[in-house]
């Protein structure tokens, strides 16, 4: 599916957030969302994923206007997982996966193997099926971020949002996170802080800086010396990677700020 957004603009706390801000998400394409602190990034994909309503523009999902969707259509299309999480009391961490399941249930309707197999295939798929009878309040900060991306994954969207998923990750699940998103081949358009792991797995990147939209392209086309010292005020050198497609940057952490 795809994920069209036209002109988004939102204001909050009196301030515009998000000014004039369009994107485009090819079906089964990765898609980077990339800025500074502050730049917007956390506000697009809740505008994108329907839990804001922005102030004008609108966003499509294949071809649909989200404003027209029921919150149950778009709960069987579109995931998002949020840098915060809620704590739910005493429950287990597979209970939380299997509230990813709930669009897919009728009011009266019964936990089924296709539901049981969705709880195991999404535990799996993040490394945490040793874990599915923890209690939840009890895991570690990266393993609460990837209950949270199994609970996503059982929801079985077309479309997935992630904010920052790899925040909380040690190096292996930063990694294995980012491939398994890359490799599901689902829509999804990623916040990311880690420039480089923008360049290993993103199709597409778009900037974002002071709620304006500013550029949008392959990692080799976004992802230049001139953009670090504008965007992120800091220098850094690009190259080709040896070992991938893409880009790399290296960082220059002493020389005068850009
Ligand atoms: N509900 C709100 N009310 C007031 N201001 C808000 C609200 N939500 C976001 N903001 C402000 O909008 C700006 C953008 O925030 P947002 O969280 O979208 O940025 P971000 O790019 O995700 O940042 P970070 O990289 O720090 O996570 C910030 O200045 C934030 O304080």
């Amino acid at each position: 599916m795809s994920v069209v957004a036209e002109s988004l603009s939102w204001q909050a706390g009196g301030r515009q957030i998000l000014q004039d801000v369009s994107l485009r998400a090819e079906p089964g394409e990765t898609l980077g969302l990339i800025g500074p602190n502050g730049s917007g990034k956390s506000s697009l994909l809740r505008l994108l994923a329907g839990l804001r309503r922005p102030g004008a523009g609108r966003v499509e999902i294949d071809g649909q206007d989200i404003a027209r969707l029921s919150r149950r259509d778009m709960a069987l299309r579109v995931a998002l997982v949020q840098q915060q999480s809620t704590t739910e009391a005493n429950v287990t961490a597979r209970d939380v996966v299997r509230l990813g399941r709930t669009p897919h249930r009728g009011a009266l309707a019964g936990w089924t193997a296709a539901d049981e197999e969705a709880v195991a295939q999404a535990l799996a798929g993040v490394g945490m099926q040793h874990a599915a009878t923890r209690i939840w309040r009890t895991l570690s900060g990266g393993e609460r971020q990837r209950i949270q991306i199994a609970r996503a994954l059982a929801q079985k969207p077309s479309v997935l949002f992630l904010d920052e998923p790899t925040n909380h990750l040690d190096i292996e699940h930063q990694i294995a996170i980012l491939r398994l998103v890359r490799d599901l081949r689902l829509t999804s358009v990623v916040a990311l802080h880690d420039l480089n792991h923008a360049a290993t797995f993103c199709d597409r990147i778009v900037v974002l800086q002071k709620g304006r939209h500013i550029a949008a392209g392959t990692p080799d086309e976004v992802l230049t010396e001139d953009m670090l010292a504008r965007v992120f005020s800091v220098a850094g050198r690009v190259r080709p990677s040896p070992y991938r497609p893409g880009p790399e940057i290296h960082f220059l952490v002493d020389a005068p700020e850009a």
